[in-house]
């Protein structure tokens, strides 16, 4: 219950919503179902409450639209289907925000925008970006130029990873299901509801079942799964049905709704643990006094100002660490510059960046919220 209780003190969702819920099993777009998620999103932006959608639902739109019952195996049908899909799903749910005076923003990745070290940058800056204006971006697959090979296929792995991207409090995976179950609940009707869990118990994974719809992919077996990805940055997920009234509004709140999957390390030595540990040192930074202060008791970004030698060869996005003048490791952060232009601009303020690269990208060499204090 405690558990439930710290996960309506969390101010950033990742919701996903698969597609056996939104196209309510593959006769056309429900749009009354997206209306009200997105009446329930919107009066938690109000509060203050940070969402990103993900959603899937491009192909299983698309099909419709072309009139085509089984999915087809093709992956350029597949592609030629999520295109003409997307583009319906989006304009829904762009009504739908429209509604309640809130914008959406559509937002198509795939592999390499979250393995490229500067792409995964630019993708997360962009996301916090647009949640700081209170925008929802509503994410997907970019179904186009994905390949089988690279395809993350099942939209639970993507919100995951988006959930670690944008270091979310929690993730609500929307589904037909009423949560993750003891069995597949249509194998067993007597199969019982998890209540509550850790994402890394591995009996979780023997439960849980593939997919029936035809329509959704993963089935419980990637929504588990999403949930142990999730837990890497300190999420919290919750698996629970979409269709029940106010779900989102209620879950929240911290209703016990569905199953939630707790991360095992509290999420901020999670956190901390995934940004230093899923990258590669690749470059070192000397701060001068008033930058360590800055940094250690102020909470600031990193300013150039306060750099007075950098060390190694890296590309921005990659994982820096930073010393005091004593030689001693204080934080690590992603660098907005590259080694080459870090050398150039150490020691000035941003105002002169234009004039030394002939071109002004971020006005910190590190954002507070790429930084992590050891
Ligand atoms: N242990 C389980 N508990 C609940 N549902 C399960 C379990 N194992 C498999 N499933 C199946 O997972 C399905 C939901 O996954 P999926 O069809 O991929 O939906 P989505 O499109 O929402 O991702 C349910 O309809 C259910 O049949
Ligand atoms: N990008 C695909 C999503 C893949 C998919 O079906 O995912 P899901 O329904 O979440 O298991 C689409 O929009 O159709």
């Amino acid at each position: 219950m405690q558990a439930r209780q710290q996960l309506a003190a969390s101010r950033r969702w990742v919701v996903k919503i698969g597609s056996a819920l939104l196209t309510a099993n593959g006769r056309g777009v429900n749009r009354a179902a997206i209306f009200n998620w997105v009446e329930q999103i919107a009066a938690l932006r109000k509060r203050g409450i940070e969402v990103i959608l993900v959603s899937s639902g491009a192909v299983a739109a698309g099909m419709d639209r072309l009139g085509w019952r089984r999915r087809p195996e093709s992956i350029h049908q597949l592609q030629a289907a999520a295109a003409i899909g997307q583009s319906h799903l989006v304009q829904v749910y762009e009504h739908a925000f429209d509604q309640f005076d809130s914008r959406a923003a559509q937002i198509l990745l795939d592999h390499d925008d979250l393995s490229n070290r500067t792409r995964y940058l630019n993708a997360r800056s962009t996301l916090r970006t647009l949640l700081s204006l209170g925008a929802v971006p509503i994410v997907n697959e970019n179904d186009t130029v994905v390949t089988d090979e690279i395809r993350f296929g099942d939209n639970d792995t993507l919100a995951a990873l988006v959930a670690n991207l944008v270091e979310a409090d929690a993730l609500l995976i929307l589904t037909d299901a009423d949560g993750l179950f003891t069995e597949d609940p249509r194998d067993n009707p007597a199969a019982e509801l998890i209540g509550e869990a850790s994402a890394a118990d591995p009996k979780l994974l023997a439960m849980a079942g593939g997919s029936r719809s035809g329509l959704g992919r993963g089935g419980m077996t990637t929504k588990v799964r999403a949930a142990q990805l999730a837990a890497r940055s300190g999420a919290s997920t919750v698996i629970v049905g979409g269709a029940k009234d106010d779900v989102i509004a209620r879950v929240c709140a911290g209703e016990a709704l569905g199953t939630l999957l707790l991360p095992e390390a509290d999420p901020l030595t999670a956190r901390k643990r995934w940004l230093a540990g899923q990258l590669q040192v690749r470059g070192g930074l000397t701060l001068d006094n008033g930058a360590e202060a800055a940094l250690r008791t102020g909470g600031k970004s990193l300013l150039a100002v306060g750099v007075t030698a950098v060390e190694g060869r890296f590309r921005r996005g990659e994982l820096v660490s930073c010393h005091n003048s004593a030689g001693e490791e204080i934080a690590r952060g992603l660098a907005n510059y590259d080694s080459s232009e870090t050398a150039k601009i150490l020691g000035k303020p941003s105002e002169k960046f234009v004039e030394l690269l002939g071109y002004r990208d971020d006005d910190e060499l590190i954002h507070r919220d790429n930084l992590i204090l050891l």
